[in-house]
């Protein structure tokens, strides 16, 4: 693990972002972990994420976009302060790029549309998301590109949890690649996790992690 994914992961666990327990997930799953980026609102964690997503883009060999989407809710802020650390970093290439985000209702008055900020139209879209589990989410994203006349370039995101679609025995990831022919990032996974938990957490609280990494892992895409 590179330096930033160790403090990301070790500084989440301390502001209860990354929780160990008995949670019911978006898929129905029942998982003994959780991520809840709601809770990204300290200054110094917000700040170690967006730090983690630009160095994640920055390493990025195959990841060219013209424009960040920050998916309503969570997806909003997470874009924001990651383009405040990309045009940081490097001035040159990102100090004038733009994000956006959407609206979850459509609005018919003002400016209207469905999206805020920046226009996706004609623009190759880097998706910025928190979570991917079995992929709803990023769905939704991929479907308003679509509408709003972008082109998917990738996606970036905090954590992908290794998990297989809900009907199929592959993951979104691999479906991803295969459909678009677009990259997938992210800055931690439930490998990650599962190292971390190891120094922390009993032995039967791994094992739980463990057996669920096992009944939920993605498989090769079937051809
Ligand atoms: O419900 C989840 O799968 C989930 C797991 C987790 O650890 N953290 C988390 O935030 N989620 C939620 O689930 C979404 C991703 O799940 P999928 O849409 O199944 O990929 C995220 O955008 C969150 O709303």
């Amino acid at each position: 693990m590179k330096d930033h994914q160790a403090r990301l992961i070790q500084l989440s666990y301390e502001n209860k972002i990354l929780t160990f327990g008995d949670f019911t997930l978006k898929s129905g799953r029942k998982s003994p972990y959780f991520f809840n980026s709601g809770f990204f609102c300290a200054g110094d964690v917000l700040g170690a994420v967006a730090d983690s997503y630009a160095q994640t883009i920055i390493d990025a060999p195959d990841l060219e976009f013209d424009i960040i989407l920050g998916p309503a809710y969570k997806g909003i802020p997470l874009a924001a302060v990651t383009i405040v650390k990309l045009a940081e970093k490097d001035p040159a290439k990102y100090g004038k790029m733009e994000y956006a985000y959407n609206r979850k209702e459509k609005k018919d008055h003002g400016e209207g549309g469905n999206t805020v900020g920046g226009s996706l139209k004609g623009k190759r879209v880097l998706i910025l998301d928190d979570v991917m589990t079995a992929g709803t989410a990023i769905r939704e994203s991929m479907a308003l590109i679509n509408a709003e006349g972008g082109i998917l370039a990738g996606v970036a995101l905090i954590l992908d949890r290794q998990e297989r679609m809900v009907d199929y025995e592959h993951s979104m990831i691999a479906q991803v690649k295969k459909d678009y022919g677009v990259p997938i990032y992210s800055i931690i996974t439930l490998d990650d996790i599962v190292q971390f938990a190891k120094g922390k957490l009993p032995e039967e609280d791994i094992k739980k992690i463990e057996d669920y990494r096992e009944k939920y892992k993605a498989h090769p895409i079937a051809e």
